[in-house]
């Protein structure tokens, strides 16, 4: 039984490569903001504006640690998780945590186009998405270290993260 938890910034790839990991290990492949969509019936960021952040990281906290997971899983979790509740800890005790890190430029790069259904950065002209992206990625960073694997976010492929991850275990 294996568990792999993808963790990093809004943007890093964790849906994309997520996906493609598991493919490659043969493991299937949860994202756990598509899991609260589908139980809420909704989208995150309609969620995030009719109830707010805190309820939304409640509920994040719920779904990560009782969701029924299949036995082998690669799971892409929210950019935020990691840094609410005990979730980095749950995480570590229940399986293999990954953070794809990435630079704030490279980041910022990446989430251009991609706004409109990350609450956190909807209403975020240019210059002000570059310097959210670096103060959160600076506050969330003391988290985001925890894990128990680390990979570099550029030019990933799926076959350098399965060699990185099999390494592991
Ligand atoms: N390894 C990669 N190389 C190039 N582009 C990538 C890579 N991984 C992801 N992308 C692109 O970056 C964007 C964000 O990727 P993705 O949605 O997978 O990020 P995420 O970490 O799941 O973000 P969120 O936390 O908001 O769910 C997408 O447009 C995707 O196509
Ligand atoms: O970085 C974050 O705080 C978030 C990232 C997304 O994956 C979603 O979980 C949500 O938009 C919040
Ligand atoms: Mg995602």
């Amino acid at each position: 039984m294996m568990k792999i938890f993808l963790i990093g910034f809004m943007g890093c790839g964790k849906s994309t490569m997520g996906k493609k990991l598991a493919v490659k290990l043969g493991y299937e492949f949860i994202d756990l903001d598509h899991q609260i969509e589908k139980s809420l019936d909704t989208t995150i960021a309609a969620y995030f504006s009719t109830h707010g952040e805190a309820a939304f990281r409640k509920l994040e906290s719920e779904t990560l640690k009782n969701f029924d997971y299949p036995a082998n899983a690669v799971v892409a979790t929210g950019g935020g998780a990691p840094c609410f509740f005990d979730n980095m800890e749950w995480m570590n005790a229940n399986g293999l945590s990954v953070y794809i890190e990435m630079s704030a430029a490279a980041l910022a790069k990446r989430l251009e186009g991609g706004k409109e259904k990350r609450p956190l950065l909807r209403d975020l002209n240019e210059a002000q998405m570059i310097e959210f992206i670096e103060s959160k990625l600076l506050e969330r960073d003391v988290f985001y270290k925890r894990a128990l694997v680390t990979v570099n976010g550029i030019s990933l492929t799926a076959d350098a993260m399965r060699a990185m991850i099999l390494s592991r275990q």
